[in-house]
């Protein structure tokens, strides 16, 4: 089934002086997405997004919100009216409650001062879990809180899609995963959700799809299930490490005969993994379902494993494989960027 584009960019680029910010970005966002903006500092996310949202002119590219067209400036402010959105956190009165505040900015929104704007605000208050606190004054709200009401007020309009720009900044652990959980409520009521980060696993398990950028460029876009099929692993343990360096040795004199088999080495394992720490591990390349296989190639040399798990595979450390030493122009960047789109992986036409 064709799913439905609410915002693409085409050859999208942005100059600041003789620095490129953003360049030849063509983003894809699909109705029902959480699309992570995913990139290192300073690599123009948040660039891209303020010419999405019309606040800054591209020197050249186009931009489609919501069926319409960047250079039909009318029906684009009509396309803004749907989308909600916080790039810089939005400016509150500390002195003012939060129910307040939402009624200013829904002024300034242009919404009527009337009964049905104050039952949206009571609304919008009640979805970001801020109506027990509504009348508080904002300074006394934690910064996760403000954060949620900067939110509060980006749904005010009844947004189809909302565009937050790095929301965790600066918020503590139980922040992040607030805003997480809050990001996937979103999703859940059906509005489509971009949200940029530079701290990838802040935001990964709510995200559907990703484009990853660097220097303005886009690495590699599409579902994180597509991104990630074919990088899940097997580890093995054993009982004497040697046994690891013997099996390795056997799986690698058969990877050349054996296509499912994509590589095998010994790791130490590290803090946060099942196996105790230091201990060698054998990671093998290759689908959890050749487990059955391995075995039996070992088990013919008499090498036996004591346990043999599934290697989830990481986003994050694709995003580092990914983003890490790399020049603006690299040419290694572009190979990866050719190999990912020719294996179906990237979106990145
Ligand atoms: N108004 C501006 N004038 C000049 N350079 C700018 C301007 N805005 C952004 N830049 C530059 O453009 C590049 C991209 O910046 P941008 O803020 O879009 O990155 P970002 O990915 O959002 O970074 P961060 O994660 O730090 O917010 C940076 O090199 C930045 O210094």
């Amino acid at each position: 089934m064709q799913q439905e584009a609410i915002l693409r960019t085409e050859h999208l680029t942005k100059r600041f002086g003789t620095r490129t910010a953003v360049d030849d970005l063509a983003l894809e966002v699909f109705r029902g997405d959480v699309f992570g903006l995913l990139g290192p500092n300073g690599s123009g996310k948040t660039t891209t997004i303020r010419m999405v949202l019309g606040l800054l002119q591209p020197n050249h590219g186009s931009i489609t919100l919501l069926d319409q067209r960047s250079s039909d400036k009318h029906g684009y402010l009509q396309a803004l009216r749907r989308t909600g959105s916080i790039v810089e956190q939005p400016t509150f009165y500390p002195f003012l409650s939060g129910r307040e505040n939402l009624r200013g900015m829904a002024t300034f929104a242009g919404l009527a001062n009337n009964r049905m704007t104050h039952a949206r605000i009571d609304e919008v208050l009640e979805q970001v879990g801020l109506a027990e606190r509504a009348n508080d004054s904002y300074r006394k709200y934690s910064l996760g809180m403000k954060q949620r009401l900067g939110i509060a007020a980006a749904l005010l309009s009844q947004p189809e899609l909302i565009i937050l720009d790095e929301p965790t900044n600066g918020l503590d652990p139980a922040g992040v995963v607030e805003i997480r959980k809050f990001i996937g409520q979103l999703a859940q009521q059906g509005i489509t959700v971009i949200v940029s980060s530079h701290i990838l696993y802040e935001i990964q398990q709510v995200c559907s799809r990703v484009a990853i950028i660097k220097f303005g460029k886009l690495l590699v876009q599409g579902s994180v299930n597509e991104l990630l099929s074919d990088r899940e692993g097997i580890l093995l343990s054993f009982k004497y490490p040697d046994q690891a360096h013997k099996a390795e040795q056997v799986l690698r004199e058969v990877q050349a005969q054996t296509p499912w088999l994509k590589s095998a080495g010994c790791i130490q394992a590290e803090p946060g993994s099942w196996a105790p720490v230091g201990s060698t591990l054998l990671q093998v390349e290759a689908p959890i379902d050749y487990a059955m296989e391995i075995n039996a190639l070992l088990g013919e040399k008499g090498i036996y494993a004591a346990e043999i798990r599934r290697q989830e595979a990481s986003l994050e450390k694709f995003f580092l494989e990914l983003t890490e030493g790399q020049a603006p122009d690299s040419t290694q960047s572009s190979a990866h960027i050719q190999q990912l789109s020719t294996t179906g992986q990237g979106r990145n036409a």
